[in-house]
């Protein structure tokens, strides 16, 4: 798998221009991409390309390899964003936020020019919530009441907890996750709206309609999917 995700990333750099600004996601998959993409700074094969991270993982990444880094107040557009998924259905809608980096991931992503995804082929799915449940960041005095909520929509909820710390999983903005399985996400766009609609929820990992390319890492080499 690690050599498939390898794959994808080596295949994003290939959109990569010089003078670029770029959204940098969170996890495995991209932590590739940010290595890879510092090199090409290293060895000047790219030039004043900066990133913007989406996570306190990927800016320290972005540090060590070597890539500069900008936040968003300081840019007047992003080029593209790279970034992994949990889950990719065949209209290109994602499940994100195992690493619990959805909400910045969201905020850059739907403002790049260009969203590319980068997987391997496990994570294609024939409908969103078929493996892996659907993160929710919530504020902490409110999570109780969210989960009872998400029974509504047929959903068991679980508080994510930390593994090397006791208690929940703390994000980059302070609060908790909420993991939610569905039975089935009919409709992911409305799905997303809705969960975003309960007061308390900070922002969902569905994310529909936003991905523009789909690098997928198969044994038989990259597959691209496009919008
Ligand atoms: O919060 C985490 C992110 O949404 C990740 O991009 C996603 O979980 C994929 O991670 P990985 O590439 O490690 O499978």
């Amino acid at each position: 798998m690690e050599e498939l995700k390898k794959l994808a990333a080596k295949e994003a750099l290939r959109y990569i221009d010089d003078d670029m600004i770029i959204g940098l996601g969170t996890g495995s998959t991209t932590a590739y991409f940010i290595q890879m993409l510092g090199k090409k700074l290293m060895t000047e094969e790219l030039e004043d390309v900066y990133g913007i991270p989406t996570s306190h993982q990927s800016r320290l990444l972005a540090l060590e390899s070597g890539i500069p880094v900008v936040t968003l107040d300081e840019v007047d557009a992003i080029d593209i964003a790279v970034d992994g998924a949990d889950e990719v259905d065949p209209h290109l809608n994602l499940i994100k936020g195992r690493g619990a980096a959805l909400t910045m991931e969201k905020i850059i992503e739907y403002r790049a020019g260009t969203f590319i995804v980068l997987v391997d082929e496990s994570k294609l799915v024939e409908y969103l919530g078929q493996r892996v449940p659907v993160p929710i960041e919530v504020i902490p005095a409110a999570w109780r009441a969210i989960k009872e909520e998400l029974e509504v929509f047929n959903a068991t909820a679980e508080l994510r907890m930390g593994v090397k710390k006791d208690g929940p999983v703390i994000t980059d903005n302070g609060n908790f996750i909420l993991d939610a399985k569905f039975i089935k996400i009919e409709d992911p766009l409305d799905m997303e709206i809705e969960l975003n609609n309960i007061p308390g929820v900070v922002e969902n990992g569905i994310f529909a309609d936003i991905a523009d390319i789909i690098l997928v890492g198969t044994k038989e080499g990259v597959k691209k999917l496009e919008r």
